[in-house]
């Protein structure tokens, strides 16, 4: 731990190891002992099978896109009330146990996360999915003003407009666009497989690592929920993270192993900068 004390960490909190209590337990300490050793931890939380629970129970339908929720205006009330009403809320609860640490905060607030409407690519063509964003700036004044306070922030994707207008954002895209204006050492995505497989869903192999110029290359090819998760690595680590790593969080404390153990010891797959990997 000692190569990330006084660095942020940005990570990227979703999966089974959000709905597992044992493992939300886990992942808990482990933001509290990276916390403890000086480190800055910044969680971005998903919430997708919440938003589908919820909306389930109004008996609203919703369908993916090119990995992106189609959303209509009242699907974004939901999605707005789940993430930022429950699902941040029942984190931040889970890390104030034993201190006043985490923070709530939505990307709407101060400015952190301003979207731009974004269109799913399907086939070669762009097609509406309504209220779905992309991050177009970040604003870290907040999250600063946080991690300086000694806090520890938990962001929730959901990003205004310069129309005023609420957006629905991807988690993994809010996460790396975060990631990539605080400059952090290392961004981290907790997820529901063991990394990135090569050869998918010929192959379940895991890549190690790879580099940000053949990521891109890759990347179109990549569909489900990896698109996007592997997209928010390449612009992390191109808008300056030292290395993106992909963890598995079904295993109980993935967070604390992966980051102790270190990239390149076949956990998980690491996302490398075009010069090198400058992260743990
Ligand atoms: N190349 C790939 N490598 C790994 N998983 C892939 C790949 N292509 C598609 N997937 C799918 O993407 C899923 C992970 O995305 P998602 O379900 O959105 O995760 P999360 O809930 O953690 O955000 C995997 O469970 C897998 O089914
Ligand atoms: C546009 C879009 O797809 N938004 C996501 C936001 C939550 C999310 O990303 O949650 P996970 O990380 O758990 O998948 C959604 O509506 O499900």
């Amino acid at each position: 731990m000692e190569p990330l004390r006084g660095h942020t960490v940005v990570v990227k909190y979703g999966g089974h190891a959000m709905t597992d209590d044992t493992l939300r337990r886990a992942f808990a300490q482990d933001v509290l002992t990276l916390y403890g050793a000086g480190v800055r931890p910044v969680v971005v939380h998903g919430g997708g099978p919440q938003i589908a629970a919820h909306l389930d129970r109004l008996g609203l339908k919703s369908d993916f896109l090119d990995g992106l929720r189609v959303t209509t205006p009242e699907t974004m009330e939901v999605v707005r009330m789940v993430l930022s009403g429950k699902v941040q809320k029942d984190l931040v609860g889970l890390l104030n146990e034993h201190g006043p640490h985490a923070v709530g905060l939505s990307g709407e607030d101060g400015h952190t996360l301003t979207a731009v409407k974004r269109y799913a690519q399907v086939g070669g063509e762009s097609v509406d999915i309504g209220l779905v964003g992309d991050v177009a700036r970040v604003n870290t004044t907040v999250v600063r003003l946080l991690l300086d306070g000694g806090h520890i922030p938990v962001v929730s994707s959901v990003g205004r407009g310069e129309d005023g207008q609420v957006y629905n954002v991807n988690a993994d895209t809010a996460a790396g666009a975060l990631a990539a204006a605080l400059g952090t050492r290392v961004f981290v995505v907790l997820t529901d497989v063991p990394g990135l497989y090569a050869d998918w869903p010929r192959s379940d192999r895991v890549v190690d690592r790879i580099g940000a110029g053949e990521l891109e290359r890759v990347l179109p090819g990549l569909n489900g929920g990896m698109g996007p998760k592997m997209e928010a690595c390449l612009r992390a680590v191109r808008g300056g993270v030292g290395v993106a790593r992909v963890l598995d969080g079904r295993a109980p404390h993935a967070l604390l192993d992966g980051l102790v153990g270190g990239v390149g010891v076949g956990v998980g797959t690491s996302v490398l900068p075009d010069g090198g990997c400058r992260g743990v």
